[in-house]
């Protein structure tokens, strides 16, 4: 990916820093009797770097926004999802897109995932790669401590906003 932006091969893996973080999230949806008005998880961008997701093939339920209208992610057996996040975002100055997305329920089948979050060293902060801004391009992104945006992340999933605006210049 940072080739595709001209940028040293190693950059996204340099601003990880030594105490970068993994969180795991095991998500169990139960069968819900009323799936038109209950989320299994409600539309949100990740605020991690990347996300890896392992979910069950057996159904699906893991739709993505794209231009106002929500799709469904296809499953397929012994298949990761890779997602990018918000870290990704910023840092790629808006190039690669941290997608909005969401779980719906289902009324007769429970649902299992598996997401593991990489994101950037807490104390770190991380902006749009210099390489990518110029006055021709300026910086979309404003700088971000990882540990304030994260933080941010938990207060904002709960509001049901998007915290990612709120690093947007
Ligand atoms: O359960 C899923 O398929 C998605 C989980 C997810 O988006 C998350 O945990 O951030
Ligand atoms: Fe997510």
């Amino acid at each position: 990916m940072a080739k595709l932006l001209e940028l040293d091969d190693d950059y996204f893996g340099d601003q990880f820093g030594v105490e970068a973080d993994t969180y795991a999230r095991f998500s169990y949806y139960p069968p819900c009797p009323r799936p038109e008005f209950v989320f299994g998880l409600k539309p949100h961008s990740d605020g991690s770097f990347i996300t890896l997701l392992m979910v069950d093939s057996s159904i699906g339920g893991l739709q993505v926004l794209r231009d106002g209208a929500w799709y469904g992610v296809p499953t397929k057996r012994h298949t990761l999802i890779i997602n990018l996040g918000d870290q990704m975002e910023i840092m790629s100055d808006g190039t690669f897109k941290s997608p909005v997305h969401r779980v719906v329920t289902n009324a007769e089948k429970e649902r299992l995932s598996v997401a593991l979050f990489y994101s950037v060293d807490p104390e770190r902060e991380i902006q749009p790669a210099g390489k990518l801004v110029d006055e021709n391009h300026p910086a979309l992104y404003k700088k971000v401590k990882i540990k304030e945006y994260i933080a941010g992340f938990y207060e904002h999933f709960s509001q049901g906003k998007m915290v990612i605006e709120t690093a947007k210049i």
